[in-house]
Parts: C-alpha cells; structure tokens; sequence
C-alpha cells in the first residue's frame, strides 16, 4: 500500500495524464515492491513489501481497479506483469528486454526508463545485482538528460539499494544523497524521510555515527509532522514508518553501544509495524538479539533469533538477511562456548559464495574462527597439560612405588638381618645358657644335671650295645672338717683343685661332674672293673697333693664306689649302686676305692 500511494504520489508531481500516470505508478509499485524485497540491504526501506508475495498483493489491488484499462499502455507490459506474477521470471524479463530494446527514447523516455527500471527489479529479483545496476545507472543518465528528474530520485533510490546490498556503502550514501535531494525539492516528504533512515544503516556501517544520529532526528520531526493528518489508511502507513524510524534509532542506538535504550527502541519498532512486514521484523529481532547478546542476556538474545528465524521462515527472506540470522546463532552459540556448532555454521557460511557480508561480519566470522581454533589449541593444550599431569602422577606413583619397594626390601633385609642376629644371639645365649646349666660353676666339670643325662644316654646306648663301663661315685673324706678349720673359701679351693687334678688324671673320653656339695660322678667308657679301681687308686692317691699346694694340714682323701652297670639297669640304679659301694668305702674306714660286685 505503501508503495502505491508513493507511486501515486509521483504520478500527481509529474503531472501526468490519470492513465499513464497510472500506468507507471503501476509499473512503479512492481518495481519497488519487488525490489526491496529481494534486493534491501541490512537496512530497512520503507519502501519495500515484505515479499514477492507481498509485491503481488499490490500488483493485484491495482489491477482491480475499475479506472485500470491495460489497453492504453503497451499490452507487453501488462504480460510482463502477468508473468512476474506467475515468477516466470526469464520469460518476464526476455519479453521486457524486447520491449525496452523496442522504445525509442526520444519518442518515449518515461517508459523506457520504467522498463529499464523494472527489468533492473528482475535481476535483481534472480541476484543478478551487476546487470541491475548496469541497468538502472542507463536509467539515471537518461533521466538526468531527459529531465525527468522526477525519476531521477526514485532511480537514484533504486542505485543506493543495491549498492547498500553490496555492502558498497559509501557509493550508496552518495545515491541515498541525490534520491533524498531530489525527494526533498519534489516535496516527497514520505519518499524523502524514508530515505533518510534508509541511509542510517550505511552511515553507521562507515562509521558516521553522528550524521546517522541526525538523520534520525530529522527523520523523526518529519514523521511527527506528518502523522494525523492524512487519512486513516495513511496513519497506518505513518504508523509502519514510526517503526521503520525505531528500527534504525535501535540499530545507532546499539552502534553506540547504549544497550537498554536500543533494546526498548527496537520493541516499539514491533510494536509499530504492520503486521505483514515481515522482512523487517525479521530484522528488528537480529538487532534485538543482537542488543541482548551486548547486554550479556544471552538467553533472551538466543530467545529473539529463534523468534527471527521463526518470522523469516513465513516470509521469502533475501538471502544476506539468512546470511545474518546465521551469523548472528554462530555468534552466540561461540558465546555460549559451543565453538564447534559455531565453526561448522559460519565455515557454511563462507562458503556460500553469495554471501556479501559487511567487513566487520566477516571479521567477526573470522575472530570467531580464531578464537574457535584458539579454544580447540587450548582444549588441546589442557588434555595435553591433563595428560602429561596424568603421566608425572604415573611416574611419581612409580617412583613411590620403587621407592617404598626398596623400603620394604631394605626393611625386610634389615628385619632377617636382624632375625639372624638375634637367632646367632639366642643361640649364643642359649649355648651359653646350656654351658652354665651343663657345667659346675665351682669346678667347671659337667653340672649334676648334666653328668646323669651323660650317664642315663651311655646306660641307652649300653643296652643296644653292651660295652662295658664304669661308673664311679667320689666322696671327698671328711670335707666338713677342712671348712670348719680353714674357712669355707678353702674348702672351695679345695674342690676347684679335685676339678683340676680331674681332667688331667682322666681320658678325654671320660665323663666327671660334681653331683653334690663334695661328691662326684664320673663315667668311664670302654673301661671293666679291674680297670677302673686302679684308675680310681691312682687318682686318690693324687688328692693329697691338694693340701701340699693349699698348705693346709689336712690331708685331702676321698672315698669311691665304682660299679660296672648292668644292661637292665636303668641310670638311677647305677647310681645307688654306686652310692652303695662309696657307703661301704666310707664304712671300711675312708681313703679307699670299693667295687659292687652286685
Ligand atoms: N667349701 C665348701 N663346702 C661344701 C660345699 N658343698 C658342701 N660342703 C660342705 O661339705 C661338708 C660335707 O660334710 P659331710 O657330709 O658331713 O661329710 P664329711 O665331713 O666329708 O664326712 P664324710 O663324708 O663322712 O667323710 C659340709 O660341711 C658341707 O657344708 C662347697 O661347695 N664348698
């Protein structure tokens, strides 16, 4: 509606007769319609339908017309329409190249600059923006030589939208100049306001934040000027331009980085626009997620380009617009640290050889790239770091191992060591033990103890192999008597001096041990009866020489019974045997060695 009224608008100006008025601002309606949709850069026109559909709708309100008559204009025309219509598209524009290559232009400037105009819609309508521009620029310079200048600007206009589409924005702020200029002097206020937000994006995009600002700001007094009082149709329109002016003031805002102001901006734009633009809310909620995601409200950032891929998809958005919403879920999902998903939709992205993103995006792409690599190396560097953490903590659990292996080992060897050492020790001990349990401590012969197990294994072994031997009982005579008159200590010197006259009067085979305070056992192995008395006489006539050495008066003697033990006997009863003869020696008067014959 929006782009009838201003062809019409155009139409009054030129002062044209009603139909061919008509007619362009027929043809008029298609090319702009048609044109902003499919060519608008990220900006938003006020001029543009939000979709061939949208283009349609218009084409078909003014075909129903009643003051419409086809007749009075070239019919091809009215076919070309037909078939952009149906979006036989080629067929449009071979059938339109015809035409135009069939207008003269001193006869018919007007029509050929709409034809040229239109066909200019259809390239741009098929991507093809070069053989669109090569088009519309013939048309700028035959208006500019015709003086149609009142063509000149919406020619001028079309110019800056395509060039805006290409991210060419200086060359299309120069074309937004002349179209507003012309605009202005042709007292096309919509046309003219509308221009001037439109070069608010292009301003921003070359960095002129304040002449954006300005325009924004001239823009807004003419919107307030205009609004009631036109009809209510018109009031609509106003109202739909309001939000097309919070759009833009929402886009500088957020350039200028002033978040919250850009956000409550960008929600009167929704609230203002028509319900069918479509294209442009699609827009206002990029720069709303946009604005969010600056403000660090990640989540109702991701709300917003859900909600816009949501409205694009009911709509037939230009590509760069999908091109945005794109980059726009690539920025965020990085955000959200999710590189990966961030990588794989703007490498898809740059891929896409259509793609004609400003240089900032593509930076943007770019540093997200960066800094997905960045967060992969670091992913990398942090399992790597985790690894070598993983692989010291092996190698020092390791070397705590080896080192609490040689511990043991060394505890171990230390503990046999140890265990030897005491085992040597014990048995030292107990070999000591058992030589002072063994030995009289007096005389150092065999203990009593020791002398009758001595005896009872010799009587064992005599019963398996009956040797003879003796066994003698020796009781020195009269023993109280040397304590009594020289003293105890004496008396042990004198039992030392028997111990020492012992072992060197007997074989080394021979046993002696004391049994009692002044009596002695002693075995003779391998030794008869016979034998063993004069053994026995021998060795008490060798006692007297105790008291020589001692000096004592009394004349050291001793008493013996000798027996020679029997197979059946056992070491107890050689003993009492023993006591029995050593009795009898004592009896016949001391001094003396007696044999038990029994
Ligand atoms: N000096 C000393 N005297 C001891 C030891 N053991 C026993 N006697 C003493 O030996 C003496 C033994 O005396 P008696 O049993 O009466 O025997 P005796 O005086 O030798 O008399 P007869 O055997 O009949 O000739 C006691 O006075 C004991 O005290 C000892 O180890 N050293």
């Amino acid at each position: 509606m929006k782009c009838y009224r201003q062809t019409e608008h155009v139409a009054r100006k030129i002062k044209l007769s009603p139909f061919i008025s008509f007619t362009w601002a027929f043809l008029f309606v298609i090319a702009v319609g048609i044109a902003t949709t499919h060519s608008t850069a990220n900006s938003n026109s006020t001029a543009n339908s939000n979709s061939t559909a949208n283009a349609n709708s218009i084409l078909l309100s003014t075909l129903a017309r009643p003051a419409y008559n086809p007749s009075l204009f070239d019919q091809r025309d009215a076919k070309v329409i037909e078939l952009i219509e149906q979006n036989k598209l080629s067929q449009a524009r071979d059938l339109l190249s015809a035409a135009i290559d069939d207008t003269s232009f001193t006869v018919k400037p007007k029509l050929l600059i709409n034809r040229l105009m239109l066909r200019a819609t259809i390239d741009q309508m098929v991507g093809a923006n070069i053989g669109a521009l090569q088009d519309l620029q013939f048309a700028y310079r035959l208006a500019a030589s015709s003086n149609q200048q009142n063509l000149l600007g919406d020619v001028a206009y079309a110019i800056a939208n395509i060039h805006q589409t290409r991210n060419e924005h200086s060359i299309a702020l120069s074309y937004f100049k002349q179209a507003s200029e012309n605009y202005f002097e042709h007292s096309q206020i919509d046309k003219y306001t509308n221009t001037l937000l439109k070069s608010v994006t292009s301003l921003l995009a070359t960095e002129q934040v304040e002449l954006a600002f300005a325009a924004l700001d001239k823009s807004k007094s003419l919107l307030n000027v205009s609004l009631g009082s036109k009809s209510p149709e018109y009031n609509a329109e106003a109202k739909n331009l309001q939000g097309i002016y919070f759009l833009h003031l929402g886009e500088a805002l957020l350039s200028s980085q002033q978040f919250t102001a850009s956000i409550d901006a960008l929600k009167t734009s929704l609230d203002l626009l028509l319900e069918n633009q479509l294209i442009t809310k699609t827009k206002v909620n990029l720069l709303l997620s946009k604005a969010y995601a600056a403000d660090e409200n990640i989540d109702v950032a991701i709300e917003r380009i859900v909600l816009a891929f949501d409205i694009a998809s009911q709509a037939e958005p230009p590509i760069w617009l999908l091109h945005s919403l794109q980059l726009q879920r690539a920025s965020l999902l990085a955000q959200l640290n999710e590189y990966e998903a961030a990588f794989m939709v703007t490498q898809a992205l740059l891929q896409d050889r259509t793609m004609r993103q400003p240089i900032s995006e593509i930076k943007q792409m770019l540093d997200m790239h960066a800094n997905f690599q960045l967060a992969n190396q670091q992913q990398e560097n942090a399992d790597l770091k985790q690894e070598n953490e993983i692989k010291s903590e092996e190698i020092a659990n390791k070397q705590t191992l080896n080192k609490l292996y040689f511990l043991v080992i060394t505890l171990l060897f230390c503990l046999s060591c140890l265990l030897l050492l005491l085992f040597i020790r014990s048995r030292k001990h107990r070999k000591a033990l058992e030589e002072i349990a063994h030995t009289d401590a007096l005389t150092s012969l065999y203990s009593r103890t020791r002398i009758l197990d001595l005896l009872s294994h010799h009587q064992d072994l005599f019963s398996r192999n009956p040797q003879a031997y003796c066994v003698a009982i020796v009781d020195l005579d009269h023993f109280k008597q040397i304590n009594d008159t020289y003293g105890h200590p004496t008396g042990d010197k004198v039992l030392k001096a028997f111990g020492e006259i012992a072992k060197i009067s007997f074989r080394k085979s021979d046993l002696v041990g004391r049994i009692g305070g002044e009596e002695f056992l002693i075995i003779l192995p391998n030794t008869v009866a016979e034998q063993a008395t004069e053994v026995f006489n021998v060795f008490n006539s060798k006692l007297p020489k105790i008291s020589h050495a001692l000096n004592i008066e009394q004349r050291v003697t001793a008493s013996i019974g000798v027996v020679s033990p029997k197979v059946q006997e056992t070491f107890m009863d050689i003993v009492s045997r023993a006591d029995k003869a050593l009795y009898t020696a004592k009896e016949n008067g001391r001094n003396q060695v007696v044999f038990s014959k029994h």
